[in-house]
């Protein structure tokens, strides 16, 4: 029986996870659900973050749906190491072997108005894909140092680390529209000019996709001035965290977008892009749909149901277009939904 490993998690986690989850269980009922504690929630019953029995259970799983960790609550644990990002989050991505991080910003058209952008810049819908290296640079280098009067990060980049992600990029643009943008920051960091060197030398492989490069500044300035310039985004983790939080404003919210976080093979972690949004955790308005299009990604990759995951989609863009909006997606003065609406009305439309 394939089977899924659910970790709610922190803040709105648990909130846009029974609603993916309800979404899960009517496309494929015969996948087996094991919940688990991760976060906040796993460090207050147990004193870790991430328990051994939560990552032996993702281990044992074909999947993982997360929703996501961290709060206040937690920012205060004196060692940061037991703080739910850098104690759970971060090594449930390295432990999986989870380097590839896809997020897709896709603008429906029934959106278009709730995207910071123009309408104009958005005409015909928008569809960029993010691909994040997920296990690399300035999120895992040694050492990580705070003495409280000097404070130090390191950034590694590998060069096999680099060769593999760049290969995710140029396949997912073949794909596509056989466009791939890389971003690095070349003019300053050591990392980025081994990337720039090496995504050319993968290039070769790839001759039917057009390669372009961009420094991240820049990129983030095209991000806003002209999107639909960009088909596939390939560069590294920090660099990605931050433009794929970008891109998700063009689609209308941050509450739209799903991602999947890959290795070799076909087990994956999916989650919504954003985290646990405390400011509005337990008010039951969160937007589930980044939740539930992980879901979609969930069959998609790791079990080729595509089917499923297009049912879902599908589900989705109906909803959307029938004028239904949570708070981050509605425009003033109208009409707005509460998780669980937006959920029911996604589950009605299957
Ligand atoms: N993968 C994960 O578990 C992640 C965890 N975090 C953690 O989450 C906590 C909060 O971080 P923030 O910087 O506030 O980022 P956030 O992504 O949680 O929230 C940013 C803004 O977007 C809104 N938002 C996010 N998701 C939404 C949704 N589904 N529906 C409607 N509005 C939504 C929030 O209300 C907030 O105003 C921190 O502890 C952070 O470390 C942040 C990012 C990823
Ligand atoms: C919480 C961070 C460690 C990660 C993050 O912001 C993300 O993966 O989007
Ligand atoms: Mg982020």
């Amino acid at each position: 029986m394939p089977k899924v490993a659910v970790l709610p998690g922190d803040g709105i986690g648990p909130e846009i996870v029974a609603e993916a989850v309800r979404v899960l269980r009517v496309v494929a009922p015969d996948i087996e659900l094991t919940e688990a504690l991760v976060g906040g929630a796993a460090y207050d019953a147990t004193g870790h973050p991430l328990p051994p029995e939560t990552l032996e259970l993702c281990k044992a799983s074909d999947a993982v749906l997360l929703g996501a960790v961290g709060g206040p609550k937690w920012d205060v644990i004196p060692d940061p190491n037991l703080r739910p990002e850098r104690g759970a989050l971060l090594p449930l991505r390295k432990h999986l072997g989870l380097y590839a991080n896809l997020r897709p910003a896709i603008c429906y058209p029934a959106l278009a108005a709730a995207s910071s952008l123009k309408p104009e810049l958005l005409e015909g819908g928008l569809d960029v894909l993010v691909v994040r290296e997920l296990t690399g640079g300035m999120y895992f280098g040694l050492p990580k140092e705070n003495d409280g009067n000097r404070a130090v990060d390191t950034c590694v980049y590998t060069k096999d680390e680099i060769v593999r992600i760049a290969h995710v990029g140029f396949q997912a643009a073949q794909k596509r529209g056989k466009k791939l943008c890389s971003v690095d920051k070349q003019n300053v960091l050591m990392t980025s000019v081994l990337w720039r060197a090496t995504v050319e030398e993968v290039a070769k492989e790839y001759p039917d996709v057009q390669l372009s490069h961009l420094l991240v500044d820049n990129a983030a300035m095209q991000l806003v001035r002209w999107p639909k310039q960009f088909d596939v985004i390939v560069t590294e983790n920090l660099f990605g965290d931050i433009l794929s939080d970008q891109a998700a404003m063009l689609t209308g919210s941050l509450g739209m977008l799903p991602s999947a976080s890959l290795g070799t093979g076909t087990f994956g972690l999916y989650e919504p892009c954003h985290g646990s949004a405390p400011d509005i955790a337990g008010k039951g308005i969160a937007n589930p749909l980044a939740t539930i299009l992980s879901v979609a990604m969930l069959l998609r990759y790791s079990f080729g149901r595509e089917t499923e995951a297009k049912r879902i989609e599908t589900a989705v863009e109906a909803v959307l277009g029938a004028g239904l909006r949570t708070p981050d997606i509605a425009q003033s003065g109208e009409a707005t939904v509460g998780t669980i609406a937006m959920a029911d009305a996604v589950l009605a439309q299957l």
